[in-house]
């Protein structure tokens, strides 16, 4: 078994970062900063991805602040995050709780700050597909017979609309594939999953020699858990992201990525 580790390429990320924020403190005198809105405070996964985004701002010097709101309070607060001069990225941490707030939530960020890219007005690629992406180059691999699990708004659907618009073949399955997904997912070479649905894709679905990316996220008791059953770890011949290590720290990198070119954006208008 060959592992996609994202937690390898994630070093080189930061060192450049670091360098861009340094430039941008200098030069522009720009402290670069993310907030980020949550409004499920009971629960520990959000508290970890939210810790994992702080723990990464420290790192490259990038200034991280932290909102917990009430669904009283998530658009105002939102609002005035999108008036405040200081701030260069807003993004809300998903899940929102209740979730019927999440739409109105993503679409209160304005377009400049919206560097999660989920919004119908993004002007910026979503982390995860981008994490997908740069670790699939980063390990030279060839995007032929790719399949995406999930068309979801975080990675699926993003995913595959970037993949097309660079010139690759995509197939893309979703729950409506059920009935026929073993049978077609036995024809890519690549599998990229993201279904949320812990143990979907079974070592039975998944071709001899194939390239699995899973960027499956559920929660199961505070735990962050993936899409591959347990029996996939166990095949030698698949070359495939590691259970912690593998997307999830180029998402966050890539995240950063989106913070560093707002706040570039901004010195940028400054100067003309
Ligand atoms: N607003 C957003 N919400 C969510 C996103 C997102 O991109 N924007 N993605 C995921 C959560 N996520 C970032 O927010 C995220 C998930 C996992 C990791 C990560 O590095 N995981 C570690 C394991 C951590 C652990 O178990 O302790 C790993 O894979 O090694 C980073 C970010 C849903 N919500």
């Amino acid at each position: 078994m060959k592992l996609l580790s994202g937690s390898e390429l994630v070093d080189f990320i930061k060192e450049r970062q670091a360098k861009q924020v340094r430039n941008l403190k200098q030069a522009h005198h720009i402290h670069p900063t993310l907030a980020i809105v949550r409004c499920n405070t009971q629960s520990d996964v959000i508290s970890t991805y939210v810790r994992l985004k702080q723990a990464y701002g420290d790192d490259i010097g990038v200034e991280v602040a932290v909102y917990s709101e009430t669904p009283d309070s998530l658009i105002a607060r939102i609002e005035s995050l999108n008036e405040d001069d200081s701030v260069h990225g807003v993004i809300v941490q998903l899940p929102v709780t209740p979730a019927d707030l999440t739409e109105g939530a993503i679409e209160a960020v304005m377009a400049d700050k919206d560097v999660d890219g989920l919004s119908s007005h993004a002007q910026f690629d979503p982390a995860t597909p981008t994490a997908i992406l740069w670790l699939l180059a980063g390990y030279n691999i060839n995007l032929e017979h790719v399949a995406i699990v999930g068309r979801g708004r975080l990675v699926g659907a993003p995913l595959e609309k970037m993949l097309r618009n660079s010139g690759v073949d995509v197939m893309s399955y979703d729950e409506t594939s059920a009935d026929v997904l073993p049978e077609e997912l036995r024809k890519a070479k690549v599998i990229i999953t993201a279904t949320g649905q812990p143990g979907v894709i079974t070592a039975d679905m998944i071709a001899q020699n194939a390239v699995v990316v899973d960027a499956g996220t559920a929660s199961e008791g505070g735990v962050i858990r993936g899409d591959v059953a347990h029996d996939v770890r166990e095949r030698q011949d698949l070359t495939i992201t590691p259970e912690r290590g593998g997307v999830g720290p180029l998402t966050v990198a890539a995240l950063f990525d989106n913070v560093l070119l707002a706040a570039r954006r901004v010195a940028e208008s400054r100067q003309n």
